[in-house]
């Protein structure tokens, strides 16, 4: 019996979670395990709900349990609340209450969706297979800020912070990851301007030091978002900071397809993870049956291979998504001519049904 959070959240949070919990309920019965889903309101429907993004009762709720899997939080109705006490607030609070410091987000173009990528042919036809690990709980996002009057007029700040320690822990596992994959590391920092990214290359290059098999480079953010587009083939893992990995994994998704595509996981020192897909709650397309849950699928095997080591069941999932993409199904996003367009719900049921 495994003990899993479940946190639907806003938009097409409840429509992808549904899906996944599908998916595991078919990998319960096939392999014999039992879940225990703890469903636990967190976002905009918190506030709704609560009058705030997540109760601590239910943080608390959320580490005793062995894995947590998340949809989105936000969307427009939330928008305009101060900052700490908007939607997103719960996503920090659980990966900071987590400590969850290390974001696994695979970008992989399957052979199906090529031409689902916005890129030339020539240039995904070397393939795309890149590991982005994104520090998740320091940087800007947790450093200092707020709003104060200065010289008469108001002025806002957020803080990019570092330690040593917080870059030796990501770094160890961006190599550790890159050892069992094609053995490089593209380190991406903004050094010639930040100082927290000076900080970050002599780390990352002393840490190095202790993987003589791996080969390490550093490169600038604004270059690494341009090579991303020109030659993906490039990268092996990209390690980065929490700011630059919230953007660059956004555009790795796309070039492999959508958004919609790319799962996460969120680790920490034990087995307890935070399981998500990297997009939001995508308001445009809310309700009306057109999101890709393959995304948090995905996730789901993460957590299966992550926090259960559950290998097999993982590997059952993610070739029940290559099965469907074989056989031509494609939601709205990936849709390319000749495929057969269906829906969240029925992209679900197909994924089931091949495992
Ligand atoms: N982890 C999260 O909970 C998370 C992540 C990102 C954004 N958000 C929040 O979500 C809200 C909307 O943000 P946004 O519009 O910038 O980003 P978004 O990722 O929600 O949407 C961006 C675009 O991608 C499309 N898209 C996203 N997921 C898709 C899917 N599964 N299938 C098909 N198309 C998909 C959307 O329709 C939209 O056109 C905001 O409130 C934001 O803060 C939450
Ligand atoms: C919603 C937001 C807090 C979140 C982030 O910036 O980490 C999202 O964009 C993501 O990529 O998971
Ligand atoms: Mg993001």
């Amino acid at each position: 019996m495994h003990r899993i959070a479940v946190i639907p959240g806003d938009g097409i949070g409840p429509e992808v979670i549904e899906q996944a919990l599908l998916v595991l309920d078919k990998i319960s019965s096939k392999f014999g395990i039992k879940f225990d889903y703890i469903f636990i309101d967190a976002g905009g429907c918190a506030i709704d709900k609560y009058g705030v993004p997540i109760r601590d009762e239910d943080l608390e709720l959320v580490k005793k349990c062995e894995a947590t899997l998340l949809g989105a939080v936000g969307g427009p109705k939330w928008d305009n609340l101060p900052g700490n006490l908007r939607p997103e607030q719960a996503l920090l609070k659980l990966r900071g209450g987590l400590k969850v410091y290390a974001n696994l987000r695979p970008a992989v173009l399957y052979d199906e969706l090529k031409d689902s990528s916005p890129l030339k042919r020539e240039i995904v036809s070397k393939g795309i297979d890149i590991l982005v690990v994104r520090e998740l709980i320091g940087g800007m996002y947790f450093g200092p800020k707020g709003r104060e009057i200065r010289n008469g007029e108001e002025v806002a700040y957020d803080t990019e912070i570092y330690s040593v320690s917080e870059i030796e822990r990501i770094a160890k596992v961006a190599f550790e990851a890159a050892k069992k994959r094609r053995k490089k590391v593209t380190s991406v920092d903004k050094a010639n301007i930040l100082e927290s990214s000076r900080l970050w290359r002599e780390v990352v290059s002393r840490v190095a030091k202790d993987y003589p098999d791996i080969e390490l480079n550093h490169m600038y953010v604004d270059n690494a978002s341009m090579q991303l587009v020109k030659d993906p083939s490039q990268f092996d893992v990209i390690l980065t900071s929490n700011m630059f990995g919230d953007i660059l994994s956004d555009e790795a998704s796309m070039i492999v397809g959508s958004i919609g595509m790319l799962a996460s996981a969120s680790l920490g020192e034990g087995s307890i993870g935070l399981y998500e897909p990297i997009h939001g709650t995508a308001p445009d397309i809310a309700g009306q049956d057109l999101a890709n849950p393959v995304a948090t699928i995905l996730s789901a095997a993460m957590m299966l291979r992550y926090s259960f080591n559950m290998e097999d069941a993982a590997k059952a999932i993610e070739n029940a998504v290559k099965i469907a993409l074989k056989e031509g199904y494609r939601t709205r996003d990936i849709y390319t001519e000749n495929c057969k367009l269906v829906g969240t719900k029925q992209m679900g049921k197909i994924i089931c049904e091949n495992i």
